[in-house]
């Protein structure tokens, strides 16, 4: 069975106070975009792993997709499987890619071996993994609390739009990411701000990351300017860095940035 993992975009991220397990809670909106993984799985005598496309920086036994079968393992007799991962959507780039690969193999698995899991379940397990994870179980844009990882559904199609996405030569790491960011209660909910229209929001809604992490790696903070110059309605860093997205009405030239990034345009 194959499945396409899908990257998501951070549409605002107000992180409102530090929590006593370490962790922060933040508010956002989480929106789907169609940057996605190839991930195949047929059950086999023993256990493999293989990956192709992009490298991905860490040991075999860490991908999170490993994680997924081990934890599901301990629950269920699933037998050993044959993994292939395509490896597509840029990595450590606050597109999510590690956790939409774990959860969409939960999925995978649960449909593949009966497992009877429903979303919840799913969720359950995907939570374990990281905290964007369970996002991932239905992939549908949601108003996100918690440490990322509770959800209200939200009224939001940006399918009339255009949506570029945009890769520079930089790394932030999730954790650098939080470590310089001073939490703050946000003034007005990004659950009513997302009703405004796209072109508002550059008013309203931001990344808190971004007054951390643009003095760092200005290449970020260049490349969302150069998205507005290029006329989006919005633009923003999404997650903690480094890939920045644009919201465009029409089709929109980025062939300047061709050169020095990743383009993706959806
Ligand atoms: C920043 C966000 C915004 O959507 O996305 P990415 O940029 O990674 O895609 C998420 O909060 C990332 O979620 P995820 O990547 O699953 O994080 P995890 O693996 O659970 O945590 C990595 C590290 O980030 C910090 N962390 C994460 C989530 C959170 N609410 N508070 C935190 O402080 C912790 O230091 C943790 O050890
Ligand atoms: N299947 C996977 N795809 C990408 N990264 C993975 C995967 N499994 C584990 N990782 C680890 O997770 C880290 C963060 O990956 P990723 O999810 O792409 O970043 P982000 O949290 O910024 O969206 C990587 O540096 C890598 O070490």
């Amino acid at each position: 069975m194959i499945v396409f993992p899908n990257a998501k975009i951070n549409i605002g991220l107000n992180i409102t106070s530090r929590r006593p397990d370490g962790y922060h809670n933040l508010e956002t909106v989480f929106y789907p975009v169609k940057i996605h993984d190839a991930l195949e799985t047929i059950a086999a005598d023993e256990m493999s792993f293989n990956a192709s496309g992009l490298g991905i920086p860490g040991r075999t036994e860490d991908n999170l997709c490993l994680k997924g079968y081990d934890l599901l393992k301990k629950d269920f007799d699933l037998p050993p499987v044959n993994i292939h991962l395509h490896k597509h959507i840029p990595i450590g780039a606050g597109l999510g890619g590690g956790s939409a690969d774990a959860a969409f193999f939960i999925k995978l698995l649960n449909q593949e071996f009966s497992l009877g899991l429903d979303a919840e379940q799913m969720r359950v397990y995907a939570r374990q993994l990281g905290a964007d994870c369970a996002f991932f179980i239905e992939s549908k844009p949601v108003y996100a609390f918690g440490k990322g990882d509770e959800f209200e559904p939200v009224e939001l199609d940006l399918s009339a739009y255009h949506i570029a996405l945009v890769m520079p030569p930089a790394h932030v790491s999730t954790a650098e990411a939080y470590r310089g960011v001073k939490p703050r209660p946000s003034g007005s909910s990004l659950k009513e701000l997302i009703g405004l229209p796209v072109a508002e929001w550059k008013h309203y809604i931001k990344n808190d990351f971004e007054e951390s992490i643009f003095p760092n790696h200005p290449v970020i903070r260049g490349v969302k300017a150069a998205l507005y110059e290029a006329g989006a309605l919005y633009a923003s860093m999404s997650g903690s860095g480094a890939s920045v997205f644009g919201i465009f009405q029409t089709k929109p030239d980025l062939s300047g940035l061709e050169k020095d990034n990743q383009v993706f345009k959806g």
